[in-house]
């Protein structure tokens, strides 16, 4: 039986760190300051925001959501983030993804300022990531990194497969792993034999986007199997790509969903955020 990482209480650790970090800021006159903006009525973004609100709220970070029209042209939104992008009272802009089709996703986050991207989705941050100069990072790859190190995770010389090729976590995530001298494979919707490639992983990091995909059989016994999965099912519970109740039989470490990788991925977020703020107090003006 392996163990269960409690993503949840590790977020909720740095959380409280951050809290204090906030407050003593607050002695020197900054508070940290996070502009959200959701266009359109995505039912699930829309949770994700309201987590996100609460949780910057909670650590004492002013943050504000800007709930935008389906609508919205492109044009609009580029000037909403320039508003933002002038504001001094706030240090980090989040787009929430996905937009509607109409508007030009690469466009609106290129227009986002890269010091106050903390996302990392920007292209100049994604560059800095994978020329090994990291900045800002994208929230879920490096959540799951602190996870690693919290749990005492050795990555050196070990095998990490990554499955899903996404700009925002398999691409990342590969380079973070790579970083830390795993010897690093991606897999995706076109690999062939992928429950081998996956049976050699000492480390297993699955976004899929299918429910329960990932059982038994495709874990090496003793892996470390991360669930980037967040698949909701008719009735809107919860579902990763993993299927927990087995695969935590012969692993040595899993996250489950909820309460594993979603946590982590708001709390890097909020930490950015402060961050930010620090850089731009000691910005000379
Ligand atoms: N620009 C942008 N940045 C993002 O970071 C981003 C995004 N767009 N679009 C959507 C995805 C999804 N995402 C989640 C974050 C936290 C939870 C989370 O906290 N989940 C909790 C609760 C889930 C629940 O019960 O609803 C958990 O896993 O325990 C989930 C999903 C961030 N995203």
């Amino acid at each position: 039986m392996g163990t269960i990482i409690d993503g949840r209480g590790l977020a909720d650790k740095i959380q409280h760190e951050l809290k204090e970090e906030v407050a003593a800021l607050k002695e020197k006159g900054i508070v940290p300051g996070l502009a959200v903006v959701l266009v359109g009525e995505n039912g699930a973004s829309k949770t994700y925001v309201k987590n996100k609100e609460r949780s910057a709220q909670k650590v004492g970070i002013h943050s504000i959501v800007d709930r935008l029209p389906e609508e919205t042209t492109e044009q609009a939104l580029l000037m909403k983030i320039e508003q933002y992008n002038q504001d001094p009272t706030i240090h980090g802009i989040l787009v929430q993804l996905p937009l509607p089709l109409h508007i030009n996703e690469e466009k609106i986050l290129q227009a986002i300022l890269p010091s106050k991207d903390v996302d990392g989705f920007h292209p100049v941050n994604m560059g800095k990531l994978f020329s090994g100069q990291p900045d800002k990072l994208p929230c879920t790859p490096y959540g799951i990194m602190e996870m690693f190190k919290h749990y005492d995770v050795d990555l050196e010389g070990k095998n990490a497969v990554v499955i899903g090729r996404s700009n925002i976590v398999g691409k990342p995530m590969a380079q973070l792993l790579l970083m830390k001298n795993a010897t690093v494979t991606i897999a995706h919707s076109k690999t062939k034999n992928l429950a081998k490639i996956a049976q050699e992983a000492d480390i297993l990091v699955v976004a899929i986007g299918k429910a329960n995909f990932i059982t038994a059989d495709f874990v090496k016994s003793g892996a470390v199997v991360i669930d980037v999965g967040m698949n909701r099912d008719d009735q809107g519970k919860l579902a990763g790509d993993v299927a927990f109740d087995q695969v935590i039989d012969k692993a040595s470490l899993v996250t489950p969903v909820p309460k594993g990788v979603g946590p982590m991925t708001i709390t890097m977020l909020l930490s950015q955020t402060v961050s930010s703020a620090k850089e731009q107090m000691t910005v000379v003006r």
